[in-house]
């Protein structure tokens, strides 16, 4: 099994290129189920969970080619409508082929995702909303099956914001019999990433990027060609690193505009931020000061970064609150930074870190995906050897990390044990 080497105390120089987004390429491969022509994308990011969705999309009948960061699908002869088990369970995004399955095909059979590390992570607003929309769904021997001979629109309301339910009932939206109203939805940039795909691909959208998206239904939707939007998390994770660990860093192909709260929290922690219509100058030249914060919706505090700021808080000058309301077990990650020596104690869904002088490597184990990454940082803001076991997660939903962050100074080997 993969595991990373770190050798801590290095300052980070040099420019890196960011991926397009992890969450906002799996939803749109899945928009390839809506039509029998062709989708042609472009900044699709090499990792774990887009290889998992095409093989997955593959078995179901979808054509999908792979050159790079190229991607070209093709609908015609989808011919299974099931997401297996055993596919569902390594990648929970799975359950974003049930809407556009049984949107055009009037059937679907998918998985329960069941819980993971972060949390329980139920899927009942996408059942909700598909039902209201008209679909016949029984849950059966750990299986969603869902038919209904045409989705109607109507006026689905969820219970909290989910960011691939709103995405799930989008998608079924675009092939309903009439106007689909969406109140509540997430306005998450990857949704209206996904949205504006959908509009070029014949859907007749409005109010995207708002809480309240209307979508009048067509019969049909054709193919089309778009570039999947920067990956707002990897940008933030990079900006993380930096803050913690000092240095001068260019961020290519990304964008500010998307990433304001957490812009404004790293100046908060005295980083120098300045930025272009593609790109982003990082420079941290002290200690960073503690920053607390609680995560939300966007464009709140994304819970995506919430344990990478908690790394640069480890490091930190002065304490710091990190309230936790999306997921109700996201600090997996502080047992293992208090291995390093970190000072964090939790109180229910907050977490109280006392920022020190300095941390020490140690053996540590990632527990999911942003966890991992937010001990890359602390081991590089760490002295000595850090080895970080289980990165199969950060391989998940991160662009070849260890490589991108070698390039600019970084001293991490990926070992086989
Ligand atoms: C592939 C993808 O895009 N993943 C992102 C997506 O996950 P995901 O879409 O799974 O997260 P949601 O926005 O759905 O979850 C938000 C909250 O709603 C709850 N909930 C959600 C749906 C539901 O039917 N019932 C329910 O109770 C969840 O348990 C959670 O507490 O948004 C999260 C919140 O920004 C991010 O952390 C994930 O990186
Ligand atoms: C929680 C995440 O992803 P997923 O929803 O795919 O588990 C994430 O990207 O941090």
């Amino acid at each position: 099994m993969d595991k990373l080497l770190v050798e801590g105390g290095k300052r980070l120089m040099g420019e890196i290129s960011i991926s397009g987004a992890k969450n906002a390429a799996l939803p749109i491969l899945c928009a390839g189920l809506l039509t029998a022509d062709s989708v042609q994308l472009d900044n699709v990011p090499d990792l774990h969970d887009v290889t998992t969705m095409l093989k997955l999309l593959r078995q179901m009948g979808l054509r999908a080619e792979q050159d790079g960061a190229h991607v070209l699908l093709n609908g015609r002869a989808i011919d299974k409508l099931e997401a297996p088990y055993e596919m569902v369970k390594t990648m929970r995004a799975s359950i974003l082929v049930l809407g556009p399955l049984l949107s055009r095909f009037g059937e679907a059979k998918v998985s329960l995702p069941g819980g993971c590390a972060i949390g329980s992570r139920p899927v009942d607003q996408h059942i909700k909303g598909l039902q209201a929309m008209g679909a016949d769904i029984a849950i059966e021997a750990g299986y969603i099956h869902a038919k209904a001979k045409r989705l109607k629109g109507t006026r689905i309301v969820t219970d909290m914001i989910t960011v691939t339910g709103t995405e799930n009932l989008l998608m079924a939206a675009t092939l309903a019999e009439g106007e689909t109203v969406l109140e509540n939805a997430a306005r998450e940039p990857e949704v209206t990433d996904l949205a504006n795909l959908l509009v070029k691909m014949g859907a007749k959208i409005d109010g995207i990027g708002s809480d309240r998206i209307v979508v009048h239904g067509v019969e049909t939707l054709h193919g089309a060609s778009h570039a999947v939007i920067a990956d707002r998390i990897e940008t933030g994770t990079f900006l993380c690193a930096v803050a913690a660990v000092g240095g001068d860093v260019v961020l290519k192909n990304t964008r500010a505009d998307i990433l304001d709260v957490v812009l404004d929290k790293l100046r908060e922690a005295g980083v120098i931020l300045t930025s272009g219509e593609d790109w982003i100058r990082v420079q941290m030249a002290a200690r960073p000061k503690a920053v607390s914060f609680r995560t939300t919706e966007y464009p709140g505090f994304p819970t995506d970064m919430q344990a990478q700021f908690m790394a640069m808080n480890c490091v930190a000058e002065g304490s710091s609150r990190v309230t936790e309301t999306i997921f109700e077990n996201r600090f997996m990650h502080v047992q293992e930074m208090n291995r390093l020596g970190a000072s964090i104690s939790i109180e229910g869904s907050t977490a109280i870190i006392e920022g020190v002088d300095r941390l020490v490597g140690a053996p540590v184990m990632a527990t999911d995906l942003r966890a991992s990454a937010s001990l890359v940082i602390a081991a590089m803001a760490a002295q000595g050897q850090t080895l970080i076991d289980r990165i199969y997660h950060l391989d998940r939903g991160y662009d070849r990390m260890e490589v991108k962050l070698s390039a600019v100074g970084a001293n991490i080997q990926r070992v086989r044990q």
